[in-house]
C-alpha cells in the first residue's frame, strides 16, 4: 500500500514526488509522494495543519514547493509560467472551502464570470447554454436569478462547484466540500461529487475531515501523516491498522 504503486493500466494525471515544503522552522511536507489516476476520486485526510491545503495550493500553482516534483497533466507546475500556467490552471478546477461567490452578482452572473473572462469568443446563446447546463448538473437551475445571500450553505456549495465546472476542467480539487453542512446536505454533496465524476469524467482530489464523505466518494484514500503519505489505499485498507495516529480518526467518526 504505497502512494505511487505502479498501475500499468492507469494514467497518472497528477504525480507528486518527494515534495518538501517548510514555513520558517516548520517542515510541513517532508517528502510527500502521491499519484492521482485519471477518472478516480482520491480523498486526502490528515489532521489540521498537516499541509493538505498547502499541497493542493502547490498543485494549483498558488504556492511553490521547496524541493521535489509536482507534475499536473504532464507539466511540472513550478517550471511553467505565464500563458502556459494559465492554460494549465484552466484544466484544473479549484473548488474553494468558502465557495467564494460574488455576493453582489446573481447566480447566473457568478457562473458567467469565469466563462466570459476565460473564453472570449463565446456567443450569448453559448454562454446561456453552458450556464444552464452546469446549473442543471448541480440541480439548481431554479436559482439562476437569485442572489447568493438567498441561498442555503449547501446550495452555495453547489453553485461554487458549478462555477468551477463551467470551464470543464479535467481535474477537480475540492477543499473540504462538506465542511459546516448538516448530515443530509453532506450526503447530497457527496452524491454530487460522484455525479460530477461520472458526468464530466473528472479526476479529483477531495480534502476532507469527514470520513463518511471519504468512504462515500473515495475510490482511494491517502492519509497525510507527519509530512508524507504513509497510508494510501481503499478506505478499508487505510483504516485497517492499530496506528494511534490513524485510529482516532475512525473512532471519532464511527464510534461514540
Ligand atoms: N502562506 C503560509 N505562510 C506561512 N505558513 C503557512 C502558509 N500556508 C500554510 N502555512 C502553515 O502550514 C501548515 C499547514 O497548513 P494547511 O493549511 O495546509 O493545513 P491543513 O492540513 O489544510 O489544515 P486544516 O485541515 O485545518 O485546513 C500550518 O501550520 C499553516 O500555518
Amino acid at each position: 500500500m504505497t502512494a505511487t504503486e505502479n498501475h500499468p493500466n492507469k494514467e497518472t494525471v497528477i504525480s507528486i514526488r518527494d515534495v518538501k515544503k517548510s514555513f520558517g522552522d516548520y517542515d510541513v511536507l517532508r517528502g510527500a509522494d502521491l499519484d492521482l489516476y485519471r477518472g478516480e476520486n482520491l480523498v486526502v485526510l490528515g489532521r489540521s495543519g498537516t499541509g493538505k491545503s498547502v499541497l493542493i495550493k502547490i498543485i494549483a500553482g498558488l504556492l511553490t514547493q521547496d524541493s521535489g516534483s509536482v507534475k499536473v497533466l504532464g507539466q511540472a507546475v513550478d517550471e511553467i509560467s505565464g500563458k502556459e500556467l494559465i492554460k494549465l490552471r484552466l484544466r484544473v478546477g479549484f473548488s474553494f472551502q468558502n465557495s467564494a461567490l460574488y455576493d453582489s452578482m446573481t447566480v447566473r452572473k457568478n457562473l458567467e464570470f469565469p466563462l466570459v473572462r476565460n473564453q472570449k469568443n463565446l456567443t450569448k446563446a453559448e454562454i446561456n447554454k453552458a450556464t444552464e447546463s452546469v446549473l442543471d448538473a448541480v440541480g439548481l437551475l431554479q436559482t439562476i436569478n437569485q442572489m447568493p445571500s438567498e441561498l442555503s450553505g449547501g446550495q452555495r456549495k453547489r453553485i461554487g462547484i458549478a462555477r468551477t465546472l463551467i470551464l470543464q476542467p479535467e481535474i477537480m480539487l475540492y477543499d473540504e466540500p462538506t465542511a459546516g453542512l448538516d448530515p443530509i446536505t453532506c450526503i447530497e454533496i457527496n452524491n454530487l461529487i460522484n455525479e460530477v465524476k461520472e458526468r464530466y469524467k473528472t479526476s479529483s482530489i477531495i480534502i476532507t475531515h469527514d470520513l463518511t464523505c471519504a468512504k462515500h466518494v473515495g475510490d482511494r484514500v491517502a492519509m497525510l501523516l507527519d509530512g508524507s503519505f504513509e497510508r494510501v489505499g481503499t478506505f478499508e485498507e487505510v483504516f485497517d491498522t492499530d496506528d494511534e495516529r490513524v485510529k482516532p480518526f475512525y473512532d471519532y467518526n464511527f464510534i461514540d
